[in-house]
């Protein structure tokens, strides 16, 4: 016996979350739930504004598509549908069939959006392997070269990840790159597309001698796996990507290439992001992944983060409606 369910979801979120070109008010998504027999799957459907392709209505309407395809037991290859539909409804299949593992990778790089005094604190209290992300290009270049070099220099067990989401001119990124000391460069475990173009970036990359990352590029619908010069990982959102499998494929390709694979948020509710956390342990276990997102909202859905002090709101809370099929 098949049952599936469908919920909307709608959370508040932080003040002053900013996607590109507009503040986020609140974070809406959908909830799939797969029945089989004693067997349950959770799935979680949340286009990102500004950065998927799809609206949450198409996203609504494929999701309750392929539900009654898989109801009927005629299901259609999720591959074919957008990459929120295909990440969500993949998620609940895992779970449902038992192959996602629940050991999960919490250990998430912390995301500094531009107040030093923050991240520093946190660093100072953080164990083990000390990792963080700063957002760049949001500020002057100066400023950004100058406060990262800055942490480089004061915690000498220090990595960061910094983040330009394609924010620079090649004139921007090299003055950012010319306040940071030689000697200090290889702690930047790689900077997510610095320049507005990859052709950009890799200039600059070159130029300077400082590790890129792609994260936007590997969207690009002609995206190949490719080991380049100064290039260390790939960016991986599931939401923005696709089902399991195709994000999988990326992993291994990225891994038989010497290329860093991570998992990232699309700033998901709780029940995304620890999949996100398991699928991180499960298929890059070496490597943290950027899920520090959870502090953007204002509860967390259905299942625990770790050790999160947010409220955890069920089915029946204000924050989640049923659909109907
Ligand atoms: O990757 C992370 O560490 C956090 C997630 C993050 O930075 C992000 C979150 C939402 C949309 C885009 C991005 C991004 O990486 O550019
Ligand atoms: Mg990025």
């Amino acid at each position: 016996m098949r049952q599936a369910k469908l919920y909307h979801y709608c959370l508040p979120v932080e003040t002053g979350v900013i996607l590109r070109h507009r503040r986020l008010k609140q974070r809406e998504g959908l909830i799939v739930q797969l029945q089989e027999d004693d067997q349950t799957g959770w799935g979680e459907i949340a286009p990102l504004p500004e950065f998927s392709q799809e609206t949450l209505e198409i996203a609504t309407q494929q999701a309750k598509e392929w539900l009654n395809t898989w109801l009927a037991h005629n299901e259609q290859d999720i591959n074919h549908y957008v990459p929120s539909v295909a990440f969500g409804l993949s998620c609940a299949l895992a779970e449902l069939h038992n192959e996602l593992e629940q050991e999960a990778n919490y250990r998430a790089a912390p995301l500094c959006y531009g107040d030093p005094d923050e991240l520093y604190a946190e660093l100072n209290q953080m164990e083990g392997e000390k990792v963080a992300k700063i957002k760049v290009g949001l500020y002057e270049a100066n400023r950004d070269g100058l406060i990262v070099d800055m942490f480089l220099e004061a915690i000498p067990d220090l990595y960061l990840r910094l983040d330009a989401n394609r924010g620079w001119s090649l004139e921007k990124a090299s003055l950012f790159a010319s306040k940071i000391a030689p000697e200090r460069k290889s702690r930047i475990q790689f900077i997510e597309e610095p320049c507005k173009t990859p052709k950009l970036s890799r200039e600059f990359a070159q130029q300077h001698n400082i590790a890129i990352a792609w994260d936007e590029t590997v969207r690009d619908p002609d995206f190949l796996v490719k080991k380049e010069p100064n290039l260390t990982a790939i960016i991986i959102k599931p939401t923005l990507v696709g089902s399991l499998g195709k994000c999988k494929q990326l992993i291994e390709q990225a891994h038989q290439q010497g290329l860093k694979a991570v998992i990232s948020s699309s700033i998901e509710s709780s029940l995304g992001l620890t999949q996100l956390a398991r699928i991180a342990q499960q298929y890059t276990p070496d490597m943290i992944p950027g899920l520090d997102t959870l502090d953007l909202m204002q509860a967390q859905l259905l299942r625990q983060w770790d050790n999160s002090d947010l409220p955890l709101a069920d089915l029946d809370s204000e924050f989640i409606t049923k659909l109907t099929l």
